[in-house]
Protein backbone atom coordinates (compact mmCIF):
# COMPACT_ATOMS: atom_id res chain seq x y z
CA UNK A 1 0.00 0.00 0.00
CA UNK A 2 1.87 3.46 -0.68
CA UNK A 3 2.30 6.03 1.62
CA UNK A 4 2.61 9.09 0.18
CA UNK A 5 -0.33 11.55 -0.56
CA UNK A 6 -2.18 11.94 -3.28
CA UNK A 7 -1.96 15.60 -5.22
CA UNK A 8 -5.59 17.49 -4.84
CA UNK A 9 -5.61 20.41 -7.33
CA UNK A 10 -8.50 23.18 -7.51
CA UNK A 11 -8.96 25.38 -10.12
CA UNK A 12 -11.66 28.49 -10.33
CA UNK A 13 -12.78 27.34 -14.06
CA UNK A 14 -13.25 23.97 -16.05
CA UNK A 15 -11.09 26.18 -18.96
CA UNK A 16 -8.56 26.25 -16.42
CA UNK A 17 -8.58 22.96 -14.78
CA UNK A 18 -7.78 21.77 -18.68
CA UNK A 19 -5.35 24.30 -19.18
CA UNK A 20 -3.50 22.45 -16.29
CA UNK A 21 -4.84 18.68 -17.23
CA UNK A 22 -3.39 18.91 -20.59
CA UNK A 23 0.36 19.88 -19.37
CA UNK A 24 -0.51 17.72 -17.16
CA UNK A 25 -1.18 14.86 -19.92
CA UNK A 26 1.80 16.26 -22.05
CA UNK A 27 3.77 15.82 -19.70
CA UNK A 28 2.91 11.83 -19.03
CA UNK A 29 3.08 11.23 -22.79
CA UNK A 30 6.70 13.21 -23.02
CA UNK A 31 8.01 10.75 -19.82
CA UNK A 32 6.24 7.49 -21.40
CA UNK A 33 7.66 8.43 -25.23
CA UNK A 34 11.41 8.61 -23.93
CA UNK A 35 10.68 5.29 -21.58
CA UNK A 36 9.55 3.18 -24.37
CA UNK A 37 8.30 5.09 -27.23
CA UNK A 38 4.55 4.40 -26.57
CA UNK A 39 2.14 6.14 -24.92
CA UNK A 40 -0.50 3.51 -23.06
CA UNK A 41 -3.22 5.23 -21.53
CA UNK A 42 -6.87 4.36 -20.18
CA UNK A 43 -9.65 6.86 -20.11
CA UNK A 44 -13.24 6.48 -18.52
CA UNK A 45 -16.64 7.75 -19.72
CA UNK A 46 -18.74 10.20 -17.96
CA UNK A 47 -18.03 13.93 -18.14
CA UNK A 48 -14.22 12.66 -18.59
CA UNK A 49 -14.01 12.89 -22.12
CA UNK A 50 -15.46 16.23 -22.75
CA UNK A 51 -12.47 17.83 -20.08
CA UNK A 52 -10.16 15.46 -21.90
CA UNK A 53 -11.26 17.16 -25.53
CA UNK A 54 -11.05 20.96 -24.19
CA UNK A 55 -7.39 19.98 -22.94
CA UNK A 56 -6.02 17.97 -25.92
CA UNK A 57 -7.71 20.18 -28.65
CA UNK A 58 -6.67 23.61 -27.12
CA UNK A 59 -3.64 25.03 -30.03
CA UNK A 60 -0.07 23.98 -28.99
CA UNK A 61 2.76 26.61 -27.80
CA UNK A 62 4.50 25.28 -30.77
CA UNK A 63 7.17 23.34 -28.94
CA UNK A 64 7.35 19.51 -28.91
CA UNK A 65 6.65 19.43 -25.06
CA UNK A 66 2.99 21.17 -25.61
CA UNK A 67 2.10 19.05 -28.61
CA UNK A 68 0.36 15.53 -28.57
CA UNK A 69 1.85 12.71 -30.77
CA UNK A 70 -1.69 10.95 -31.12
CA UNK A 71 0.01 8.71 -33.53
CA UNK A 72 2.17 7.25 -30.62
CA UNK A 73 -0.80 6.87 -28.33
CA UNK A 74 -3.03 3.68 -27.96
CA UNK A 75 -6.66 4.72 -26.09
CA UNK A 76 -7.75 1.85 -23.74
CA UNK A 77 -10.96 2.31 -21.84
CA UNK A 78 -11.11 1.93 -18.01
CA UNK A 79 -14.55 0.66 -18.07
CA UNK A 80 -17.13 0.17 -20.87
CA UNK A 81 -20.50 -0.32 -21.23
CA UNK A 82 -21.76 -3.29 -22.43
CA UNK A 83 -23.65 -1.28 -25.60
CA UNK A 84 -22.79 -1.51 -29.56
CA UNK A 85 -20.23 0.94 -30.23
CA UNK A 86 -22.44 2.89 -31.71
CA UNK A 87 -24.93 3.31 -28.68
CA UNK A 88 -24.99 6.79 -26.93
CA UNK A 89 -24.42 4.87 -23.75
CA UNK A 90 -20.86 3.44 -24.91
CA UNK A 91 -17.88 5.40 -23.57
CA UNK A 92 -15.80 4.36 -26.92
CA UNK A 93 -19.21 6.48 -28.87
CA UNK A 94 -18.74 9.28 -26.61
CA UNK A 95 -15.11 9.99 -26.93
CA UNK A 96 -15.19 9.13 -30.63
CA UNK A 97 -17.88 12.45 -30.81
CA UNK A 98 -15.87 14.51 -28.35
CA UNK A 99 -12.26 13.79 -28.87
CA UNK A 100 -11.35 11.05 -31.13
CA UNK A 101 -13.20 12.48 -34.26
CA UNK A 102 -11.92 16.23 -33.64
CA UNK A 103 -8.01 15.50 -33.66
CA UNK A 104 -6.73 17.76 -36.74
CA UNK A 105 -4.85 15.06 -39.45
CA UNK A 106 -1.02 16.47 -38.47
CA UNK A 107 -1.40 15.48 -34.78
CA UNK A 108 -1.64 11.73 -36.07
CA UNK A 109 -4.27 9.44 -35.39
CA UNK A 110 -3.96 7.35 -32.04
CA UNK A 111 -4.42 3.74 -32.01
CA UNK A 112 -7.74 2.94 -30.25
CA UNK A 113 -8.67 -0.23 -28.56
CA UNK A 114 -12.52 -0.32 -28.40
CA UNK A 115 -14.61 -3.75 -26.81
CA UNK A 116 -15.27 -6.21 -29.37
CA UNK A 117 -19.02 -5.33 -30.09
CA UNK A 118 -19.70 -9.00 -30.79
CA UNK A 119 -20.09 -9.98 -27.69
CA UNK A 120 -22.22 -6.75 -26.28
CA UNK A 121 -25.44 -8.86 -26.18
CA UNK A 122 -23.75 -12.33 -24.30
CA UNK A 123 -25.81 -13.62 -21.49
CA UNK A 124 -22.60 -13.63 -19.69
CA UNK A 125 -21.02 -10.44 -19.81
CA UNK A 126 -17.58 -12.07 -18.33
CA UNK A 127 -16.97 -13.12 -22.19
CA UNK A 128 -16.86 -9.34 -23.13
CA UNK A 129 -14.22 -8.75 -20.12
CA UNK A 130 -12.33 -11.85 -20.59
CA UNK A 131 -11.66 -10.51 -24.70
CA UNK A 132 -11.03 -6.67 -23.59
CA UNK A 133 -8.63 -8.56 -20.69
CA UNK A 134 -6.75 -11.17 -24.10
CA UNK A 135 -6.54 -6.98 -26.11
CA UNK A 136 -4.60 -5.93 -22.97
CA UNK A 137 -2.59 -8.86 -22.56
CA UNK A 138 -1.62 -8.98 -26.47
CA UNK A 139 -0.64 -5.30 -26.82
CA UNK A 140 1.12 -5.28 -22.98
CA UNK A 141 2.37 -8.57 -24.88
CA UNK A 142 2.22 -10.28 -21.53
CA UNK A 143 3.12 -14.06 -21.39
CA UNK A 144 0.56 -15.24 -18.50
CA UNK A 145 -1.83 -12.76 -16.67
CA UNK A 146 -0.09 -12.96 -13.18
CA UNK A 147 2.08 -9.76 -14.59
CA UNK A 148 -0.15 -6.53 -14.30
CA UNK A 149 -0.50 -3.60 -17.16
CA UNK A 150 1.06 -0.88 -16.36
CA UNK A 151 -0.33 1.96 -18.24
CA UNK A 152 1.66 4.91 -18.79
CA UNK A 153 -1.59 7.02 -17.71
CA UNK A 154 -5.34 6.25 -16.49
CA UNK A 155 -7.85 9.01 -16.67
CA UNK A 156 -10.81 8.75 -14.12
CA UNK A 157 -13.77 10.03 -12.84
CA UNK A 158 -15.70 10.05 -9.59
CA UNK A 159 -19.31 9.11 -9.15
CA UNK A 160 -21.76 10.93 -6.46
CA UNK A 161 -21.29 7.64 -4.67
CA UNK A 162 -17.10 7.49 -4.46
CA UNK A 163 -17.45 4.55 -7.71
CA UNK A 164 -14.33 4.88 -10.28
CA UNK A 165 -14.47 3.01 -13.46
CA UNK A 166 -17.09 0.80 -12.92
CA UNK A 167 -16.26 -0.31 -9.49
CA UNK A 168 -19.07 0.26 -7.10
CA UNK A 169 -18.70 0.99 -3.06
CA UNK A 170 -19.41 -2.45 -1.28
CA UNK A 171 -19.44 -4.69 -4.60
CA UNK A 172 -17.58 -8.23 -4.76
CA UNK A 173 -15.44 -7.17 -7.66
CA UNK A 174 -13.10 -4.36 -5.42
CA UNK A 175 -11.62 -7.74 -4.02
CA UNK A 176 -10.47 -8.96 -7.59
CA UNK A 177 -7.00 -9.49 -7.45
CA UNK A 178 -6.22 -11.40 -10.33
CA UNK A 179 -8.37 -10.36 -13.60
CA UNK A 180 -7.01 -7.38 -15.26
CA UNK A 181 -10.83 -6.60 -16.60
CA UNK A 182 -13.78 -8.14 -14.79
CA UNK A 183 -17.35 -7.70 -15.66
CA UNK A 184 -20.01 -5.59 -13.55
CA UNK A 185 -23.59 -7.00 -14.32
CA UNK A 186 -25.24 -4.97 -11.22
CA UNK A 187 -24.33 -1.09 -11.98
CA UNK A 188 -26.36 1.25 -9.92
CA UNK A 189 -25.61 3.89 -12.85
CA UNK A 190 -27.21 2.66 -15.97
CA UNK A 191 -26.84 0.65 -17.87
CA UNK A 192 -26.19 -1.92 -15.65
CA UNK A 193 -23.95 -4.57 -17.61
CA UNK A 194 -20.13 -3.75 -18.18
CA UNK A 195 -16.45 -4.41 -18.09
CA UNK A 196 -13.82 -2.27 -15.98
CA UNK A 197 -10.15 -2.73 -15.31
CA UNK A 198 -9.60 -3.99 -11.86
CA UNK A 199 -8.20 -2.02 -8.75
CA UNK A 200 -5.20 -4.00 -9.08
CA UNK A 201 -4.56 -3.10 -12.77
CA UNK A 202 -5.38 0.93 -11.64
CA UNK A 203 -2.71 1.19 -8.62
CA UNK A 204 -0.49 -0.06 -11.11
CA UNK A 205 0.01 2.36 -13.28
CA UNK A 206 2.92 5.23 -13.64
CA UNK A 207 0.06 8.15 -13.02
CA UNK A 208 -3.44 8.21 -12.42
CA UNK A 209 -5.51 11.28 -12.43
CA UNK A 210 -8.85 11.94 -11.70
CA UNK A 211 -11.26 14.48 -12.69
CA UNK A 212 -14.49 15.90 -10.93
CA UNK A 213 -16.21 18.99 -11.35
CA UNK A 214 -19.17 20.85 -9.81
CA UNK A 215 -20.31 21.11 -6.29
CA UNK A 216 -22.32 17.81 -6.72
CA UNK A 217 -19.05 16.29 -6.27
CA UNK A 218 -18.60 18.28 -2.52
CA UNK A 219 -20.24 15.54 -0.17
CA UNK A 220 -18.33 12.84 -1.66
CA UNK A 221 -14.88 14.43 -1.90
CA UNK A 222 -15.13 15.25 1.99
CA UNK A 223 -15.49 11.00 2.59
CA UNK A 224 -12.90 10.45 0.34
CA UNK A 225 -10.15 12.97 1.35
CA UNK A 226 -11.38 13.68 4.93
CA UNK A 227 -13.50 11.19 6.79
CA UNK A 228 -12.21 7.78 8.15
CA UNK A 229 -16.22 6.32 6.41
CA UNK A 230 -15.12 6.81 3.38
CA UNK A 231 -11.60 5.08 3.26
CA UNK A 232 -13.16 2.07 2.09
CA UNK A 233 -15.02 4.00 -0.90
CA UNK A 234 -13.18 2.82 -4.68
CA UNK A 235 -11.84 5.74 -5.42
CA UNK A 236 -10.28 5.98 -1.96
CA UNK A 237 -9.37 2.85 -2.89
CA UNK A 238 -7.29 4.12 -5.72
CA UNK A 239 -5.73 6.91 -3.78
CA UNK A 240 -4.68 4.55 -0.34
CA UNK A 241 -3.02 2.04 -3.44
CA UNK A 242 -1.02 4.40 -5.48
CA UNK A 243 -0.79 7.51 -3.37
CA UNK A 244 1.72 10.06 -4.76
CA UNK A 245 0.81 8.66 -8.33
CA UNK A 246 -2.87 9.78 -8.38
CA UNK A 247 -3.35 13.77 -9.35
CA UNK A 248 -6.81 14.97 -8.50
CA UNK A 249 -8.68 18.09 -10.53
CA UNK A 250 -11.23 19.08 -9.64
CA UNK A 251 -12.48 23.20 -9.60
CA UNK A 252 -13.09 25.18 -6.67
CA UNK A 253 -16.81 24.34 -5.78
CA UNK A 254 -16.22 20.68 -6.11
CA UNK A 255 -13.49 20.89 -3.19
CA UNK A 256 -15.37 23.58 -1.09
CA UNK A 257 -15.46 22.66 2.22
CA UNK A 258 -12.50 19.80 2.00
CA UNK A 259 -9.81 20.33 4.51
CA UNK A 260 -7.04 17.98 2.96
CA UNK A 261 -4.72 20.45 1.55
CA UNK A 262 -5.23 21.33 -2.35
CA UNK A 263 -2.69 22.97 -5.01
CA UNK A 264 -3.37 25.52 -7.28
CA UNK A 265 -1.22 24.33 -9.76
CA UNK A 266 0.84 21.44 -11.00
O1 LIG B 1 -18.76 4.90 -17.74
C1 LIG B 1 -18.94 5.41 -16.66
O2 LIG B 1 -20.03 5.47 -16.13
C2 LIG B 1 -17.75 6.05 -16.02
O3 LIG B 1 -16.54 5.63 -16.44
C3 LIG B 1 -17.86 6.37 -14.56
O4 LIG B 1 -16.94 5.74 -13.72
C4 LIG B 1 -17.72 7.88 -14.47
O5 LIG B 1 -16.38 8.24 -14.72
C5 LIG B 1 -18.20 8.40 -13.15
O6 LIG B 1 -19.53 8.01 -12.97
C6 LIG B 1 -18.12 9.91 -13.05
O7 LIG B 1 -18.93 10.46 -14.03
P1 LIG B 1 -19.05 12.05 -14.15
O8 LIG B 1 -17.69 12.55 -14.47
O9 LIG B 1 -20.02 12.24 -15.30
O10 LIG B 1 -19.58 12.53 -12.84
Amino acid sequence: MATAQPNLYSFPSTDALAGQLRSYVLRCQNAALARHNIFRIAVSGGSLPTVLARALLAPSNGSPEDTPQFDKWHIFFADERAVPLDNEDSNYFLLKAELLSKIPAELGAPTVYPIDEKHVHDDDTQELADHYQEDLMRSFAAKDSVKLPVFDLILLGCGPDGHTCSLFPGHELLREKDAWVAAETNSPKPPPKRITLTLPVVISAVKIAFVATGAGKQDILKAIFDSEEGRSLPSALVNQGAGEKVSWFTDHSAVAGVAFPRRGSL
